[in-house]
């Protein structure tokens, strides 16, 4: 395979597709960075955790197609060069579509993605509303990001911590799933259960941002919890234990920022 390692955007002319698997951290200063390397057929694949994570390159590239992608895949760095991949392996990606654009095209730019996926023997699926994913993902990781994250346990040190520990992440889980309604996005009630059984069938986990807070490194606390957060409020839905998780974890990830 032919490839070429380059150090900055800025040495690297337009390309067919940009891949963002960065933490979603400033996404709007990522995309005025990634000027150089986009053309008029340039695609970017958005693979983060988070919701409203497209709207940046959006507003930055209203000509482009954007890809967006939910993984499942658990790895953490543990030195550099060294990824530790834990057991989780699943990804569903489809169109954040541009209705500036042909439908066609769009669906082109996905094939080829997904064809490129294909070859490299990744597991993942199609879907045709991704936003129901990204959401429900959001779900997830609104309640076990953030609990591990401010507990610094597990997710099972967690749910056998008290016994107002189910009910208060099935509280959480409720209020953004209301939250991702009164944004036109249809979950269901049921979602609860399902990622309570998912979670309950696993040996206790951390998270990414559990990961990022024990390495002093800034966390996506804006795309999992400050988004729905604004979203609850402009709608006027109550969710008052988001709203309490997340201005929580602004104060410890301001924390951690003036550490660096
Ligand atoms: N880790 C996990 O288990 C999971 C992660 N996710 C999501 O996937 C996304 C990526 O997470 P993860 O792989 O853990 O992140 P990491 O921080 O481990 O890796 C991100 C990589 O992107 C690089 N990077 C960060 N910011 C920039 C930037 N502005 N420009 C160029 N490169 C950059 C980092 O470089 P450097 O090392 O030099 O800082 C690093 O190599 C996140 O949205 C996360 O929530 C989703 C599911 C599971
Ligand atoms: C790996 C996984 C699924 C664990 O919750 C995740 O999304 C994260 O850590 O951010």
């Amino acid at each position: 395979m032919d490839w070429e390692l380059i150090r900055s955007v800025s040495e690297c002319g337009p390309v067919d597709y940009i891949v963002c698997a960065h933490k979603a951290l400033d996404q709007a200063e990522v995309a005025v960075n990634l000027r150089p390397a986009v053309g008029k057929e340039t695609t970017i694949v958005v693979i983060q955790n988070g919701v409203g994570n497209e709207e940046p390159f959006r507003n930055e590239f209203p000509d482009n197609s954007i890809l967006t992608c939910v993984t499942w895949v658990g790895a953490v760095q543990t030195s550099p060069g060294v990824v530790k991949h834990t057991k989780s392996e699943d990804m569903q990606i489809g169109l954040f579509p541009n209705p500036s654009l042909d439908g066609s095209l769009e669906q082109k730019r996905l094939d080829t993605f997904a064809d490129l996926l294909r070859n490299g023997k990744t597991r993942f699926q199609i879907l045709e509303n991704m936003q129901i994913q990204r959401w429900e993902k959001v779900v997830w990781n609104v309640a076990w990001n953030s609990l591990t994250a401010i507990t610094m346990v597990d997710t099972q040190t967690w749910l056998h911590s008290s016994e107002d520990a189910t009910p208060f992440t099935r509280q959480l889980m409720q209020e953004v799933i209301k939250i991702a309604r009164g944004c036109g996005v249809p979950l269901q009630n049921e979602l609860i259960d399902q990622l309570m059984d998912k979670i309950n069938a696993m040996p206790g986990i951390g998270s990414s941002m559990q990961t990022d807070c024990k390495n002093g490194r800034p966390m996506e606390i804006d795309v999992i919890l400050g988004y729905p957060a604004r979203k609850a409020r402009d709608l006027g839905i109550p969710a008052p234990f988001l709203q309490t998780l997340y201005v929580i974890l602004r104060a410890v990830d301001g924390r951690l920022r003036a550490a660096l």
